[in-house]
């Protein structure tokens, strides 16, 4: 029974959805990186919020981790790129907080445009002071929203509603989505010029880190207001207090801040500063969506290889997965089939389907062939971590759906280039489960590619096979199955059969100096 560990504030149903689905589960929250660390390696998936850092310490302690579940947007607190390698595949919930988010956006800019918190707290202080605060309308006010993706869409639309104009900076923005979404698509430039409130909502990137930046807020127009609830780093915090201190920033609220928790931000005890402690997801109704999505999606995976909302992954239903598993396997196979006969160091490799494969998502088919192929290359090589491997080592990956139906209902085939020319393996399913290989470098042969094989290929004459048997026998190596194909009467032959153990070097050297071996190799599936 696969064992989950959630290590972060979580509803409950959480816990409830895992036990209920057959996955086992601790919950266990607020371990320090160290403490974490020692327990990791019983978990075989991980579930959290903002707070657990899944650092590369906790990944290589986390030996039987297959997944990482965010309960919520931002995953800047995993080490995608190094669990990725590691073959842990790491997915989001990344719709189920987004209105909660935006509400909190929208919040905070009613709060600094009528200084709320501080008119709170005099009138409770016993000061009512009345005349301390004038307050400004948003309406017809433009908002500049810096970031215009699926939170930054609900602010906008919402802003929309209080009769705001919206201008909106984002290089992904289409200007089809810019009007369907009723805002004007602005530069940089153009929007920090004319925005009376500016709202954050990108991910924190190479290229939004500060992107509030000193320079950047002085071409903000005077009296305007920030708010921010996507992350900490996009504004430098430092000349954003010198601007509120200024006065040519009216008022700043951040939910997040560059470092968190924020102990002693230079901005606390600012005037007109507002500030929330990471609170943009914390509704009740936001809580309940991400927990059970992210419950669901690690239970789905771990127990049916259905992978929804993966950053690292190609998406798999719960339906197609189980369509797809025997294709994988299949693809697997010939993959390292193809990996452990190709001699030369590849640069290359195609992926075709045809037939009944051609209707189906061809992403996980390539993830299994590239898992099967790079085993050449490491031991600890899955479907997660292949494409990236085979990227690093610069390998073009091609795929091909083809519309035909050849002599197979359904077939996938696996092609290389190396110095010999373009060699390739195809195989189907038989029963649409059972993998077979069908064809091996223009050859028809038929076999199950399963533990121990040995592969031959040699001259087609009378005695062959026997010389063969003898060779074995006499090493004491049992023959399970034997298959045969040849290229044409008396012409080149390939022999496939599986063996019973390991075949030893020096057996496959007595092998090789039969009369009739072109060469002979040994291969493991
Ligand atoms: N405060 C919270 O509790 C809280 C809650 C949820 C999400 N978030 C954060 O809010 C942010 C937005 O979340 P989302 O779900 O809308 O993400 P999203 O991916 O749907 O949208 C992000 C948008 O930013 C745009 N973008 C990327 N680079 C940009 C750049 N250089 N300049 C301008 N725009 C750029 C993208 O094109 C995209 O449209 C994320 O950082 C997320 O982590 C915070
Ligand atoms: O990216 C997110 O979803 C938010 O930052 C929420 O973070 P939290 O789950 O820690 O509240």
């Amino acid at each position: 029974m696969p064992k989950v560990l959630i290590s972060d504030q979580m509803d409950p149903q959480a816990a409830q959805i895992f036990k209920d689905r057959g996955v086992e589960v601790d919950v266990i929250t607020g371990k320090t990186p160290e403490e974490l660390k020692a327990m990791i390696g019983q978990y075989d998936g991980l579930a959290i919020r903002s707070s657990t850092k899944v650092t590369k310490e906790i990944l290589d302690a986390a030996t039987n981790l297959k997944v990482i579940g965010r309960a919520g947007i931002g995953v800047d607190n995993v080490d995608i790129p190094y669990a990725s390698s590691k073959g842990v595949v790491v997915m989001n919930t990344p719709f189920g907080n987004s209105i909660t988010t935006a509400e909190h956006a929208i919040a905070l800019m009613f709060a600094l445009a009528r200084q709320l918190p501080e008119a709170n707290a005099q009138t409770q202080a016993g000061k009512w002071p009345k005349n301390d605060f004038m307050g400004v309308e948003v309406t017809g006010k433009t908002l500049g929203l810096i970031g215009a993706g699926n939170i930054g869409s609900i602010v906008a639309s919402r802003a929309l509603g209080l009769k705001m104009k919206v201008v909106a900076f984002d290089p992904f923005l289409t200007p089809e989505r810019a009007v369907e979404m009723g805002v004007e698509k602005a530069d940089l430039d153009t929007l920090l010029a004319r925005a009376d409130f500016i709202t954050l909502h990108t991910p924190l990137t190479d290229q939004t880190r500060n992107i509030l930046s000193r320079e950047n807020l002085a071409k903000t127009k005077k009296g305007v207001r920030i708010i921010n609830c996507a992350r900490g780093g996009l504004i430098d915090e430092v000349a954003l207090k010198d601007a509120l201190d200024s006065g040519h920033v009216a008022g700043a609220a951040l939910d997040v801040f560059a470092v968190e928790p924020a102990k002693d931000s230079p901005l606390f005890g600012t005037p007109n500063f507002i500030s929330t402690p990471h609170l943009g997801a914390s509704t009740s109704e936001a809580q309940v969506n991400v927990a059970l999505q992210v419950a669901e999606q690690l239970s789905d995976y771990l127990m049916t290889g259905g992978v929804t909302n993966a950053l690292n992954m190609p998406s798999l239903s719960a339906e197609e997965a189980p369509k797809l598993k025997p294709y994988m396997a299949l693809a697997e196979k010939l993959g390292s089939l193809v990996g452990q006969l190709a001699a030369d160091d590849l640069d290359n490799i195609a992926i075709e389907v045809e037939g009944a494969a051609a209707e189906l998502n061809i992403k996980p088919i390539t993830g299994a062939v590239l898992s099967g192929f790079m085993r050449r290359y490491s031991d600890t090589v899955n479907m997660v971590n292949a494409p990236y491997l085979a990227r690093e080592r610069g390998l073009d990956v091609r795929e091909v759906r083809h519309d035909r139906e050849g002599d197979y209902h359904t077939l996938v085939r696996v092609t290389v280039n190396t110095s010999q020319g373009a060699r390739s393996v195809a195989g189907t399913l038989f029963g649409n489960s059972a993998a077979r290989l069908v064809e091996m470098f223009g050859i028809g042969v038929e076999a199950e590619l399963e533990g121990h094989m040995l592969y031959i290929v040699n001259e087609d004459t009378p005695g062959f096979i026997g010389r063969v048997g003898t060779a074995l026998g006499e090493a004491g190596i049992n023959i399970g199955t034997f298959n045969l194909g040849r290229r044409s009467a008396g012409g080149e032959a390939v022999l496939l059969l599986s063996v019973d153990d390991a075949i030893p070097q020096n057996v496959l050297d007595t092998i090789c100096k039969l009369p009739g071996v072109k060469r002979a190799k040994a291969l493991k599936f």
